[in-house]
């Protein structure tokens, strides 16, 4: 499926399929709207598939390496990008365990790491290039690679509705990836650069006074267009974040819940949603992250994180956790019975 064909097929969730679910909510026996946000997870995720299970869940993580770490924006070496996608595909990594606890496979896609990989089981081939340029000499990408981009995820989540999957989630690797990020977030929301630029891996100081300014030089060099969000992506974006934003804006295409990780696929989702204003209608924003744009971003996206627990890492791991919840809210939906069929008396709420 085409970006075109992709934007056109976007539309807003049903309301009165969520007006169903939460009257059967309503009909259950317990205070109305006592069990929280978990009834919205389960009205939104049973109004956008019409199932009340998740069959099969996936977390699809990004992989990409970027030209602007040569300005030493990164506590880490470049190589720890291929290193760890190789970790991922032998199970070692924090979301192979984390995705393991879920339910959830894990699939990583290399967008365009600075490394050959040989055809592995769990690894998709669908590299753009070899790590973008340095954004702050010149545009990080081209527009067609940056539609390339998109398409791929397009056509990543049109695939995982053909195979069975009711929920699919966001994730990055990418040493240097939290600079373009920042970028996005900066651009989107107009904010100053130094607002929503952070320690990513864990940069001091003086490492972070100058990602700042990288960021400012960039964004002044490129000049990105906020109403344009291909351009920005182009421009100040990365190969794994342009695959991150199709993949959400595919799974609204073809009606998939998406949980969106951290820092790194909240800004892919935000191009995702810059583009078409009702993918967030799909987007399930996992964890609030300790990077300081985080929050910005996702008030933009205008969703709510699900967790909070100090995660800074990526990868999809806050995305997994999230899926549990989720998982768990569908099981409450499932399970608990009526007030009619407990034999429990109703109140007189409100
Ligand atoms: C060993 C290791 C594993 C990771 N897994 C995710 N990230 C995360 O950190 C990187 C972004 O931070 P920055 O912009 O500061 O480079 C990305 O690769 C992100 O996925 C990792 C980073 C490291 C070092
Ligand atoms: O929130 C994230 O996704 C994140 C933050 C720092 C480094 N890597 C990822």
């Amino acid at each position: 499926m085409d970006l075109e064909t992709a934007l056109k097929n976007i539309s807003a969730v049903d309301p009165a399929r969520l007006g169903d679910i939460q009257d059967h909510l309503d009909r259950q026996a317990k205070p109305r709207g006592s069990l929280g946000r978990l009834e919205e997870f389960a009205r939104r995720f049973a109004a956008i598939t019409g199932r009340r299970e998740i069959r099969k869940k996936a977390v699809f993580t990004f992989a990409g390496d970027h030209g602007v770490t040569e300005e030493g924006v990164s506590a880490f070496p470049r190589e720890v990008t291929p290193q760890m996608v190789l970790n991922f595909l032998s199970g070692g990594a924090a979301i192979n365990a984390l995705a393991r606890h879920a339910g959830a496979e894990v699939i990583v896609v290399d967008m365009g790491v600075d490394y050959d990989f040989e055809p592995r089981e769990g690894l998709l081939l669908k590299k753009v290039g070899r790590g973008t340029r340095n954004f702050a000499k010149g545009p990080a990408m081209s527009r067609e690679e940056a539609v390339r981009c998109l398409e791929t995820g397009i056509e990543l989540a049109v695939w995982a509705r053909e195979q069975g999957f009711d929920l699919v989630g966001t994730g990055d690797m990418g040493i240097g990836n939290t600079t373009p990020s920042a970028a996005i977030a900066a651009v989107f929301t107009g904010l100053p650069v130094s607002s929503v630029t952070h320690r990513g891996t864990g940069i001091g100081d003086a490492a972070l006074a100058n990602k700042v300014r990288v960021i400012e030089a960039g964004i002044a060099l490129n000049a990105p267009d906020a109403k344009d969000p291909v351009d920005v992506l182009a421009k100040v974006g990365g190969y794994e974040i342009g695959g991150i934003a199709g993949l959400v804006l595919g799974c609204a295409a073809v009606g998939l819940p998406v949980v969106v990780d951290g820092f790194i696929s909240t800004a892919g989702a935000l191009i995702a949603a810059e583009l078409h204003p009702q993918v967030r209608d799909y987007i399930f924003a996992a964890h609030q992250s300790v990077e300081i744009g985080h929050s910005h971003m996702l008030e933009r996206i205008g969703q709510r994180p699900i967790l909070n627990l100090d995660m800074r890492l990526g990868e999809g791991t806050g995305g997994a956790l999230a899926m549990e919840l989720i998982d768990a809210s569908l099981q409450a939906l499932r399970e608990v019975r009526t007030f009619d069929a407990a034999g429990v008396s109703e109140g007189d709420e409100r």
